[in-house]
């Protein structure tokens, strides 16, 4: 049991031990076997034996790539050292690493239990060659670096925790050569439509070709970042065989959970609550799980709810543990139909999971007795349970609040074992100060946590996202905790999944297109865009640092914004980077004192830190600074645990980000609604990339709202979001193009995700034209030549062969990429286009938008939230559309036949035009008949004037349409849609 002392490599996770000159090797095999080796040693000097030739050779081969490796490691990552000093000086006898509890030499038996992995693995390489279709498929020229596994030499150094699995080489290529033949029939079309005008319907013409560049415009921006995806696969059996070895502290690195809430009434305190538990029941060790719940609105609902669910964790949590149940929700896993008794289970688990179960109704009831209380504010305000009245009271002007349930030193489960921590946080409010939505409630909690716990990384997830797969943290530390892919990582993305969908999905809000197809495509290039929840982040890439690998650029705008200092003694250079070298020596003396901080009293503490600029950055809390410091987190095992709470609540003060970076430069970044794609672009414009972690159990999952006056909503706060980067400095368009780490491809995703909603002008355009064609006989395209028939058919086969190609690299469904499709039509004529218009409004009269939450439904009414129409303006548009286009319908077919057979041809034509509008909007027309085939009369009422307002002047006025009489011309038309 000596052995569990010993020190353990942060590089390789094996032993360390000591040169008998006291300086400190790693000796594990690898590092061992060379240092021996370049000293010429055939034997190793630790146990006496001879290495075995085999793997002398192999180490032959590769001492000298390897030793680079760990030099940077060790340059790149000071604490490394650090780390194994401060281990070292804890190791109580040398012998103890060298001969194992029953006397065998630990050496050789590393030796041979190396070999052994080593056997096994190249098993496993080669079982992974054969089923792959291709082996030597195609890794994009980014992906080298992590892409160890293809690479046996140096797979060997250590057990990888992650491979990347690119897309066989069959299907990325002929995925490719479609793509580069749809541009190539994209320019001659355009050619030949610039080139051939239709003189009878010019302005119709003209729109329409306009429209088309803006499509195949916002096509190529779509379509290139998905030029190379990737998948991964990680190994959690290895990740705990390096950090969690029996006997031994776990040596996984610690998470801090963020949860946000802000409406009890919308967003129930049961889901809340489900969240919580989920986190409180992680299959990862306790001591190193916090879970923060932020509630922006104050509610003593919440806080009530919370008190609640602490206690009933202390019952589920071991019920989770001991019976390793997923997912570790209780509403959603008591609502899972298996059958129990079928497998031949322990009678003893029927038995629990039945109390259990009772249990958890107990908890509903009371949850929803909660509920049913706050219905209704007694006038004079909430009183607590100790008679004093609650300080949120007023949501709007409150004092900061925080709450520590169970953890260390709290409560314990039923078993009386630990518990993770949980922490209730209301941050300030009061009038006059910008909130900041749901960016300032993580940036609180971000403070707040780092007070308190100060965990290396943060998994931060929506109120209605619970975890799904109980080793989801597991696989995020595959690729965090890992040396070499890890440090440059700043987040790991998980997708969202949603419950409670609808089978259809009728308002594509599983989103699977984007998931599946657009997110893997971006993992090939630096990384998945973050989308808000199920993301665990590296928390110094919060702070704005930039990653290791690439430390001489700082945040590139905060030499703008801080200046102040360092520029003004030197002026030769260029200020920025004086800037930036005076931060990093800040940094480094900071790092310097804190190691003896506790030589220096109080005072003179507090003015070592305020000497740097940190104060600036991070605002006035030394304690908060002071952790900003440990990269590898954890807080000073000295400090009283009731100043930190005085800290904490001075560090979610209203005024505390005044005059300092954050929501500039750190944390989550303000000025957008979608504060999501703001924050991790400004991390990928750092050189910062982020990794996406697709797990076959889904990491987490949430609600989406099912019935489309919602799902419009919240398609318009996203195109919304969208718009107010466009229009801010952060538009991607040029933000960070100096600094050059921004990865071009990754730049034209990024600038697709905020110019989407300006699609929605050509797009109502070109929804309106088929209509307008029925109406006035005139059409968009003049008569098609032979060449350029082809043209439109080449053009419409390669098309549908991008999305077959597509589809069969990403397994998306053809269903789910035809509701994309609709839904993008749907969304783009109605919710797009409002947010245009709001957003340029807001622009210009400085008006605020506002973040209305999505309400989240408690009980499974069976889709009954699915027929509910609400009354909203954003519905016109899209009505209005449906009804002209089948008004069109009508009128040319009435025209038709006043006109006899030579009108069909040409008719058909626009037909089946008017029927590609209609058909996109099919699922809307759906949802607006509801369930009982009843549209809100006003819907219909001004749609139905708007429509036939608009026929009538466009008969009468008939703009598009040159004075010559050019019928005979137009009755040629031909149709093929595009
Ligand atoms: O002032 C606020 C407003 C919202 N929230 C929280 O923000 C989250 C997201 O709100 P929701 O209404 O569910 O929005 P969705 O459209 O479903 O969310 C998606 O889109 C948002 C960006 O608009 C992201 O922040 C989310 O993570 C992402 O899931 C919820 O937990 C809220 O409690 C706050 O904490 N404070
Ligand atoms: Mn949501």
């Amino acid at each position: 049991m000596m052995e569990s002392k010993s020190p353990v490599c942060n590089t390789c996770g094996e032993e360390i031990g000591v040169k008998p000159n006291g300086e400190f090797f790693v000796a594990c095999h690898e590092s061992c076997l060379e240092y021996e080796f370049k000293e010429g040693r055939r034997i190793c000097l630790r146990c006496g034996n001879p290495y075995d030739e085999n793997v002398l050779d192999d180490v032959e081969i590769k001492t000298s790539k390897h030793q680079s490796t760990i030099a940077t490691h060790i340059s790149n990552t000071p604490q490394d050292s650090g780390i194994h000093a401060r281990h070292v000086s804890t190791v109580s006898t040398i012998d103890s690493e060298l001969n194992d509890e029953y006397g065998n030499p630990i050496w050789k038996n590393r030796v041979d239990s190396w070999k052994d992995k080593k056997s096994k693995k190249n098993k496993k390489k080669h079982a992974k060659a054969t089923k792959a279709e291709d082996p030597d498929a195609q890794v994009p020229p980014q992906q080298h670096m992590e892409d160890i596994s293809l690479n046996p030499e140096a797979a060997s150094a250590t057990d990888v925790l992650s491979v990347v699995i690119p897309i066989p080489r069959t299907k990325i290529t002929s995925y490719r050569i479609v793509i580069i033949m749809r541009l190539t029939i994209l320019a001659l079309f355009f050619h030949y439509r610039i080139t051939h005008p239709v003189d009878s319907a010019y302005g119709l013409w003209l729109t329409s070709v306009i429209c088309e560049i803006w499509f195949a415009f916002s096509w190529v921006l779509d379509q290139f970042p998905k030029w190379s995806p990737i998948n991964r696969e990680t190994y959690i059996d290895r990740l705990s065989a390096r950090f969690e070895r029996e006997g031994e502290q776990s040596q996984l690195a610690a998470v801090d959970f963020f949860v946000s809430t802000v409406d009890p009434l919308k967003e129930p305190p049961l889901i809340t609550a489900n969240t919580v538990l989920s986190i409180l029941a992680l299959d990862y060790p306790v001591d190193k799980v916090s879970c923060y719940v932020s509630d922006d609105g104050a509610a003593m609902l919440s806080f009530e709810s919370l008190v609640e669910t602490a206690d009933f964790a202390r019952k589920w949590v071991p019920f989770c543990k001991k019976y390793s149940i997923e997912p570790r929700a209780p509403e959603f896993y008591f609502s899972l139909k298996i059958d129990y008794l079928r497998d031949k289970v322990q009678p003893s688990f029927v038995k629990e999971r039945r109390a259990m179960k009772r249990d958890y109704e107990e908890f509903k009831i009371r949850m929803n007795a909660l509920v049913a209380k706050a219905q209704k504010t007694p006038e004079e305000g909430w009183t607590m349970q100790d008679g004093t009245s609650w300080p949120g009271n007023n949501t709007r002007d409150h004092p900061g609040m925080i709450q520590v349930f169970l953890g260390y030193s709290g409560a314990r489960d039923v078993e009386g074992n630990e518990l993770p921590r949980l922490v209730y946080v209301s941050r300030e409010k009061r009038p006059g100060y910008q909130h900041h939505k749901k960016a300032g409630a993580e940036n609180a909690l971000v403070r707040v946590s780092a007070v308190l716990t100060n965990a290396p990384f943060i998994l931060n997830l929506d109120c209605d996202h619970y975890v799904n797969n109980s080793k989801a943290v597991r696989e995020a530390m595959c690729f965090l905790m890992d040396p070499v892919v890890g440090q440059d990582v700043c987040y790991v993305q998980f997708p969202q999944r949603f419950d409670g969908i609808d089978k259809s999905d009728r308002y594509a809000n599983r989103n699977i297109v984007f998931f599946d197809v657009n997110m893997r495509g971006l993992d090939g290039i630096q990384g998945p865009v973050y989308v808000g929840t199920g993301c665990v982040f590296r928390r110094q890439a919060l702070y704005g640092y930039s990653p290791p690998s690439k430390p001489k650029m700082l945040p590139q705008s905060s030499s703008s914004s801080c200046c102040c200092c360092p520029s003004k003694k030197k002026q030769t250079q260029d200020p920025s980077e004086i800037y930036k070298d005076a931060k990093r020596e800040e940094l480094d003396a900071a790092i310097f004192n804190l190691g003896d901080l506790d030589n220096y009293d109080e005072y003179e503490r507090s003015m070592l830190i305020s000497q740097t600029s940190f104060e600036k950055t991070f605002g006035l809390s030394a304690v908060f600074i002071e952790s900003t410091l440990m990269e590898n987190g954890g807080v000073p095992d000295s400090v009283n645990p009731s100043t930190l709470i005085k800290e904490a609540i001075h560090v979610i003060s209203c005024g505390y980000e005044e005059k300092t970076e954050w929501g500039k430069e750190i944390g989550w970044i303000y000025g957008s609604i979608t504060e999501d794609i703001l924050t991790g672009f400004k991390m990928h414009c750092r050189g910062w990339r982020s990794i996406y972690c697709m797990p076959l159990r889904p990491a987490f999952k949430g609600s989406a709202p099912i019935n489309l006056s919602d799902r419009l909503h919240q398609v318009l706060r996203w195109a919304l979001g969208s718009v107010e980067i466009f229009l801010s400095r952060h538009c991607p368009l040029w933000y960070g193009c100096s600094g050059g780490r921004l990865k071009w491809l990754q730049r034209m995703a990024y600038i697709n995700t905020i110019v989407y909603p300006f699609t929605s002008l050509p797009l109502v355009a070109y929804c309106t034209l088929p209509a307008i064609c029925l109406l006035t006989g005139k059409f968009i395209i003049p008569t098609l030549s032979n060449l350029a028939s082809m043209l439109f058919l080449g053009l419409f086969i390669s098309i549908i062969l991008t999305s077959v190609l597509e589809l069969r690299w990403s397994g998306v469904s053809i269903e789910d990429l035809w509701r994309n499709e609709q839904f993008w039509v749907i969304g783009g004529v109605s919710a797009h286009l409002f947010a245009v218009f709001q957003g340029f409004l807001k622009m210009l009269a400085g008006l605020d938008t506002n973040f209305t939450v999505t309400s989240k439904t408690a009980e499974d009414l069976e889709f009954g939230e699915l027929y509910i129409v609400k009354w909203t303006t954003l519905l016109i548009p899209p009505t209005s559309l449906l009804i002209i286009n089948l008004v069109g319908v009508v009128a040319g077919f009435s025209d038709a036949l006043n006109k006899g057979y030579e009108a069909w041809g040409p008719l058909f034509g626009k037909i089946f035009f008017a029927f590609w509008v209609v058909l996109h909007l099919y699922p809307f027309l759906k949802g607006l008949m509801g369930r009982q085939n009843r549209t809100p009369t006003i819907v219909i009422l001004w749609s139905i004037l708007l429509a036939s307002v608009f026929s009538l002047v466009w008969v009468r006025i008939n703009p598009f349409v040159s004075k010559t009489d050019t019928t005979a011309l137009s009755q040629n038309c031909l149709l093929i849609d595009c």
